[in-house]
């Protein structure tokens, strides 16, 4: 078994994609996204999941996604928005590197405009992000060795911040 270096969570726009693939290369290892990892395993992209086979059935495909990943990726791993409302999948977190990565609506907004293709976001995107945040934030706490402030940072300086965190070199240091 091989486990993740760094494992990013965060809400929609917190930049877990951006920053993993740039803790990556910092790190010399691979990044891996559990979303993309879902698409891959559905042969289509999430949105259609959600209105195929509904919200329970991606969430089922998350737990394993995440299951699998956390048990043979040794890179950056970032997970979905809302992967930590699985019980299981807080289970399996509690015993890795866990960066949350918070995120103010505000800069969220100002980042992805909140208009890219998020199932969940697609009606009142901004009261709908901050009702998510307000659930999740416990949850996202609960797993997080780490938090990472990412208001008012480029994500070079985000990913700065992580390997600081949690104490993590890279080849050049
Ligand atoms: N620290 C940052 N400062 C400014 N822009 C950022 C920052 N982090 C990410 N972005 C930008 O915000 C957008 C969303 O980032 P990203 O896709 O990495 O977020 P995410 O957390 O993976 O979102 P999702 O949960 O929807 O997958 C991208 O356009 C990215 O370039
Ligand atoms: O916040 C969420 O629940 C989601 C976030 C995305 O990363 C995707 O996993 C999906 O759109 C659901
Ligand atoms: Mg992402």
């Amino acid at each position: 078994m091989t486990v993740p270096v760094v494992v990013l969570v965060g809400p929609p726009g917190s930049g877990k994609s951006t920053v993993g693939r740039a803790l990556a290369a910092r790190l010399g290892v691979g990044f891996r996204d559990t979303d993309a990892d879902i698409e891959a395993l559905a042969g289509k992209p999430i949105p259609e999941i959600f209105i195929d086979e509904g919200e329970p059935h991606f969430r089922e495909l998350e737990v394993r996604a995440v299951r699998e990943a956390a048990a043979a990726h040794g890179g950056v791993l970032a997970l979905g928005g809302g992967a930590v409302m699985a019980e299981a999948t807080r289970a399996l977190l509690h015993e890795l590197p866990v960066v949350f990565l918070d995120v103010p609506l505000a800069d969220a907004v100002r980042r992805v405009g909140l208009d890219a293709p998020r199932p969940l976001l697609v009606v009142n995107p901004r009261a709908r992000w901050r009702e998510l945040m307000e659930a999740r934030r416990p949850l996202y706490l609960e797993v997080a060795t780490a938090v990472v402030d990412t208001a008012g940072r480029t994500p070079e300086q985000v990913a700065d911040a992580v390997l600081e965190a949690l104490e993590l070199k890279t080849p050049h240091d």
